[in-house]
């Protein structure tokens, strides 16, 4: 990528300049003149530095690779503050996840957000590179610093092809313990102290050796359409990434749109078959049940933040291992206000169950893992616009073991077997790529 490197050089020599001893932000935008030779994953997969995100808007539209942090924030709202007080940088992005059970739990992290020190973007066709710089004692110091952190940055290569091999695999809970757990939860449906909770999985597959994390996710991106995709590498060996259908929310300026998601059945390959299936669940009581929970649960959680609520009808979202019930949400918030957007509707009643707290605590004391990442959200704040997904059909990658995480909403009417079915259709977005591209190693002699 010539033209990166050259942004990349007469960026060091503006830093090499005369920078002042005392606190500040900065920051330098460039427009790439043509594509770049290679995607920004590429890029990023080579880049040497910690953390790294990227994020792919689900219209395929939006792309962002990132690295570096020149900040690192505790939690969403000392982000936001953030930005309101650098207003006068009008195009600063805070990017990361945020854990399922955000700053309520406390035996792990509730979020990783960062400032990064260098943006590789992509809107449409258009491309820019964006480095900050930002101190709260020294720019000059901070420019030092900056031009060591450019000079490890390292040219674009191609992603190495996916050969860990599946040696063996364990689900938590097992099928004989997720059916206990799906007894509990109807008894306490049946009993009234919940009409929904949602209710995972998470597998361990044991590999042949460590998965490269942006590998991984370019096969899911390759073939799991209409997704966000996402990932955050905290080392080499460690990182988190998913290709979701599910938006928590979208703000652009005071606009809100959200959605409930939710309700589930296989899809085919063929057709015909695929759209027998999806007029199925359309007219499936069930489904339109725990759908429809999900939507009361949002309008309520929205209520003194947002008006005038659209809830468009019902549609089919065809995936390539499930199809889902979406019904899309629209409003105009009080306020801009991303911190309170996010704690009004993480984690949704697709994910967690409604009444929300209840659902929260059975799973808290039920649920043999702790969820962590996994139904979280992923995604970035900015002054204009900020958009996080639900940070399902996801998977931590930690060395040579990767954890798949997949859950089903259970209400009346819920058998474990089916829901079962469901789990083992949602992981396989993820799983099977592991098996499509596994090319063995070339035998010797
Ligand atoms: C919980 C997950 O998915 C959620 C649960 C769904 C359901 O039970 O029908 C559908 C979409 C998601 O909101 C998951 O993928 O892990
Ligand atoms: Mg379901």
């Amino acid at each position: 990528m010539k033209q990166i490197s050259a942004i990349i050089e007469q960026l060091d020599t503006t830093l090499a300049g005369e920078w002042p001893d005392t606190a500040g932000i900065r920051q330098f935008s460039y427009s790439l003149q043509k594509q770049p030779d290679t995607g920004l994953l590429e890029w990023l997969s080579a880049q040497p530095c910690y953390p790294k995100f990227y994020w792919q808007q689900r219209d395929g539209n939006e792309e962002a690779a990132v690295c570096g942090d020149a900040y690192a924030f505790g939690d969403t709202a000392q982000a936001q503050a953030f930005i309101r007080e650098h207003q006068d940088v009008p195009d600063l992005h805070i990017w990361g996840l945020n854990a399922f059970n955000g700053a309520d739990n406390s035996a792990f992290a509730a979020n990783a957000l960062f400032l990064p020190r260098i943006e590789l973007c992509r809107q449409g066709t258009r491309y820019w590179l964006r480095c900050t710089l930002f101190s709260s004692h020294s720019l000059r110091e901070e420019a030092r610093r900056t031009r060591l952190f450019l000079r490890s940055l390292v040219a674009s290569q191609a992603l190495p092809p996916i050969a860990s091999r599946v040696l063996q695999h364990q689900h938590l809970p097992a099928q004989p313990q997720w059916n206990q757990l799906i007894t509990r939860a109807l008894s306490c449906i049946e009993e009234q102290q919940l009409d929904k909770v949602v209710l995972a999985r998470k597998t361990t597959l044991t590999l042949s050796q460590p998965l490269n994390a942006c590998a991984f996710l370019a096969a899911s991106r390759a073939v799991n359409h209409h997704c966000y995709h996402f990932m955050l590498a905290f080392t080499p060996q460690q990182a988190f990434l998913g290709s979701s259908p599910e938006r928590l929310f979208l703000r652009s300026h005071d606009e809100l749109y959200t959605e409930a998601l939710a309700g589930t059945v296989a899809n085919d390959p063929d057709d015909d078959k695929a759209q027998d299936l999806g007029d199925w669940l359309l007219n499936d009581g069930k489904n339109q049940r725990e759908n429809l929970l999900v939507v009361d649960d949002i309008c309520q959680r929205l209520q003194g933040g947002a008006q005038s609520l659209d809830i468009m009808p019902a549609e089919i979202l065809r995936l390539r291992k499930v199809q889902h019930l979406r019904r899309s949400i629209h409003g105009e918030l009080t306020e801009s206000d991303d911190a309170g957007c996010l704690q009004r509707l993480q984690p949704t009643a697709a994910v967690a169950g409604l009444p929300r707290q209840a659902a929260r605590e059975f799973i808290a004391e039920f649920e043999p893992f702790d969820r962590e990442w996994y139904a979280g959200s992923a995604g970035y704040i900015s002054a204009e616009q900020t958009e996080f997904t639900v940070a399902l059909r996801s998977a931590a990658v930690k060395g040579h073991h990767l954890e798949l995480y997949a859950g089903a909403g259970i209400v009346a009417g819920s058998d474990a077997a089916q829901e079962w079915q469901e789990i083992e259709n949602k992981a396989a977005g993820l799983r099977t790529l592991l098996e499509e591209h596994y090319t063995p190693a070339v035998q010797a002699g």
